[in-house]
């Protein structure tokens, strides 16, 4: 589907901070409207796979709250059983890499797949895959890390920030290695602000470092010029499709940072932006599913598809 690039509203918050996503539709108002705006990707299927017959389709996953539900506790954000066995299947016909905020080594411990690319910290550790082509031969030895350099500057904030918190009950850090997340899901509201403030203030003061924000997250990172749009790029080319006119990047993801990835995907006119999201909300993605079952139900679909696909072109 070729679309318009519509102005982003990615960065403004919609208030919830996925608090109401518990809700779910049908009683969130102006969802209907806003799907009109966003179809759901399980509607559009047979448009989406008309379009990517005889293409390459390159799968993107984003992990939190769109391969696993969003929970109390960011250690427990496991991922079904089916879950793996969908994604296992989409990469055997596709090829699939997980870009999530988490470190790299987390999110495959979460994820347990072998046969999936994986990038951490928003991008900033991918592990590129092995026996590409590609023109920079740094690439194929290890994980590509832009940010090496500020792990020094990381593990001084991560202490700082610990102090700061240390008295707001609830909240908690978690140690993606290339940026740190300031958890406030489990801290009362009246108290949201006065860490938002303590954590902002702090950063402001270190240029080394940027604030983006998630689902009752702040997450501190190296301020760079580097997101998961970026990412998806590298991996593209890395994987040998950046210059080929025939691909088509699919995107799934839930929050803020997605945007940046389907921002690219949206410059390139061509491919499948889809944002997880059971309220309306600023998203400069094209398509929707309205959470983690709903992506499986998609991720089954489109195995199946290619299988089906693949057999009929073996029997011509
Ligand atoms: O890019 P992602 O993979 O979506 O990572 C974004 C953040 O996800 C995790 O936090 C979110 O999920 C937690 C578990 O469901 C939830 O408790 C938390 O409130 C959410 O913000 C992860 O723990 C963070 O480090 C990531 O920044």
């Amino acid at each position: 589907m070729q679309k318009k690039v519509k102005p982003s509203h990615a960065q403004e918050n919609d208030g919830t901070d996925g608090a109401l996503e518990l809700l779910g539709p049908p009683d969130v108002a102006g969802y209907a409207s806003w799907v009109m705006q966003h179809p759901s990707a399980l509607d559009m299927f047979d448009s989406i796979t008309k379009e990517a017959k005889s293409k390459n389709v390159v799968v993107f996953l984003d992990y939190d709250g769109t391969l696993s539900p969003i929970v109390e506790d960011p250690d427990k954000a496991f991922m079904s059983a089916e879950m793996r066995m969908a994604v296992r299947e989409v990469a055997k016909y596709f090829p699939t890499s997980i870009i999530s905020g988490r470190s790299r080594e987390k999110v495959k411990e979460f994820v347990q797949l072998s046969n999936v690319y994986y990038a951490g910290s928003h991008g900033l550790d991918i592990l590129a895959p092995r026996a590409v082509k590609s023109s920079d031969k740094k690439v194929n030895e290890g994980a590509f890390q832009p940010a090496k350099l500020y792990l020094p500057a990381i593990q001084e904030i991560t202490v700082e920030l610990e102090d700061t918190i240390r008295e707001i009950q609830g909240a908690r850090l978690e140690d993606n290695k290339f940026c740190i997340s300031v958890h406030y899901r489990q801290v009362q509201p009246k108290d949201h602000e006065v860490l938002k403030e303590r954590v902002k203030s702090l950063v402001v003061n270190r240029l080394e470092f940027r604030l983006t924000e998630g689902k009752m997250v702040l997450e501190v990172r190296p301020s760079i010029e580097w997101n998961k749009g970026d990412a998806l790029n590298f991996l593209l080319d890395t994987l040998g499709f950046n210059n080929a006119k025939d691909v088509l990047p699919l995107y799934i993801g839930d929050d803020r940072t997605d945007e940046d990835a389907f921002k690219v995907i949206a410059a390139r006119r061509v491919g499948f932006p889809i944002i997880v999201s059971s309220i309306p909300k600023d998203t400069i993605a094209w398509y929707s599913l309205r959470d983690p079952s709903e992506v499986l139900a998609f991720l089954l679909r489109l195995a199946k598809w290619k299988k089906s696909e693949t057999s009929l072109n073996r029997e011509i």
